[in-house]
């Protein structure tokens, strides 16, 4: 990962945006990617890899599992033992990185040692153990002390059935999938209370791409046998990172995003529609992707069940709308790098936006939010509570804001857009170190 500009603390100042960036590597399918190519064994080549805190996270375990991987810029080369090969490692540092978490105690299931998963951050908070209960089906031992990390596993985990409750992360289930991928008998799994699905079609898609074969009844059960292969896999582009980038077209210009698949199963493309609810133009061309704004934004409902990731920056945009914006199916937020509704609640309250949670009948806990219809106050320091995607969402109020505000810490953008700032300046946006 070559370095990018990552300050502690950055200035956003507002003004017009205009310009057109390339869509970063996607995250989930690079995590994917690597853990496939580890269980296919020989010589996969992953093109356009992202490189970020946590894919980094994802590359380290995939190495102490056994992988040897040579990157040479926009191609990573894995060359690996396979699943029945794998080298046993006592422990796996995830970072802050809930997939890299999940996927890979799932994948150190295969050993027959106990390993260690653990990470920092908020990692510890972040739930694991309806996972740990489906693999304990499949002759897993775990030890864990509670809901979450730092737990270990000891297969080797056996083909066969079991039953996940994935309410708290769909990771669980992708987890299991590429797990069965790399068992020789396969995997049969029955699905409870499954949310954020896109991110289970995003899993199928990589298994299939690398030979696997993946039979489901919808998103209440999945067969997965083997078969994986060595595979040349090319990672698309990563429509959350995108999203902050067309939100700010919206507020404040005109940006045109590249190298995006509107046919994706990303969960995140909706941001597409909630722009165009809220009053933005907003143009889909093959790849290029771009936002406009048209001087006025309307408040929007949006449910982010299966897009939880949109949600910051989905308060950023309802903040200087014109009427009530609600953001719900938000329940889960408050299982991420931040408690999400917390960390939203306060980026609103420091704008000085009217913001308030309600439970709405079949659309869960809602994040109610009154716009200001027009600019926010600015001149306010905003957290980021150590989490990514809210200091993006910071940096989007300060874009619609009368004067500049600050985001501290700003460098964790580091764990999903190492180049978000570097972006945002390629499209205009003044920006200086705090
Ligand atoms: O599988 C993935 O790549 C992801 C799944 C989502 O998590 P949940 O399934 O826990 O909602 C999402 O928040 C995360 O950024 C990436
Ligand atoms: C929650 C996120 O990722 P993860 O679950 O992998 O930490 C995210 O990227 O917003």
């Amino acid at each position: 990962m070559h370095s990018h500009w990552l300050p502690r603390r950055i200035i956003v100042s507002p003004g017009p945006v205009e310009g057109r960036a390339d869509a970063p590597p996607s995250k989930s399918y690079t995590h994917r990617a690597l853990l496939a190519a580890l269980l296919a064994g020989g010589v996969s080549l992953v093109e356009n890899p992202l490189w970020s805190g946590d894919t980094l996270a994802t590359l380290e375990a995939v190495e102490r599992l056994g992988a040897s991987v040579e990157s040479r810029g926009r191609v990573a080369r894995l060359s690996s033992p396979g699943a029945a090969g794998l080298s046993w490692t006592p422990c796996i540092d995830a970072a802050e990185s809930g997939t890299t978490m999940r996927l890979v105690t799932a994948v150190a299931s295969l050993l027959d040692r106990p390993v260690l998963v653990y990470g920092r951050g908020r990692l510890h908070r972040r739930p694991v153990r309806p996972l740990l209960e489906a693999l304990a089906g499949l002759g897993v031992r775990y030890l864990a002390s509670g809901c979450c990390p730092p737990h270990s596993v000891q297969g080797p985990a056996q083909s066969g059935s079991t039953k996940v409750d994935a309410w708290g992360s769909s990771q669980y289930l992708s987890a299991l999938l590429i797990l069965g991928a790399g068992l020789p008998g396969g995997l049969e799994v029955s699905v409870e209370r499954l949310e954020s699905r896109p991110y289970v079609d995003v899993t199928v898609r990589v298994l299939e791409a690398f030979g696997a074969r993946v039979e489901r009844s919808g998103y209440s059960w999945f067969r997965v046998a083997g078969g994986l292969r060595a595979t040349r896999y090319r990672v698309p582009g990563d429509w959350s990172s995108a999203a902050p980038l067309l939100a700010a077209g919206a507020l404040a210009g005109r940006v045109g995003v590249a190298g995006l698949d509107p046919g994706d199963p990303q969960p995140d493309r909706a941001v597409v529609e909630v722009l165009r609810e809220a009053g933005a133009r907003v143009r889909v061309s093959g790849s290029l992707v771009e936002a406009e704004s048209t001087g006025r934004l309307e408040a929007f409902t949006a449910c982010i069940r299966d897009s939880p990731d949109l949600a910051p920056l989905l308060a950023a945009l309802a903040a200087p709308a014109c009427g009530v914006s609600r953001i719900c199916c938000a329940d889960r937020l408050r299982l991420k790098e931040s408690d999400r509704v917390e960390a939203v609640l306060d980026l609103l309250h420091r704008s000085r936006v009217e913001a308030r949670l309600a439970e709405e009948p079949g659309m869960g806990l809602c994040i109610e939010v009154r716009g200001r219809c027009g600019r926010l106050p600015g001149g306010v320091a905003y957290s980021s509570h150590g989490d990514h995607r809210v200091a993006m969402a910071a940096a989007l109020m300060g874009l619609a804001s009368e004067k500049p505000v600050v985001v501290e810490p700003a460098d964790v953008v580091a764990k999903s857009y190492p180049g978000f700032w570097e972006a945002l300046r390629g499209l205009g946006v003044a920006l200086a170190e705090g």
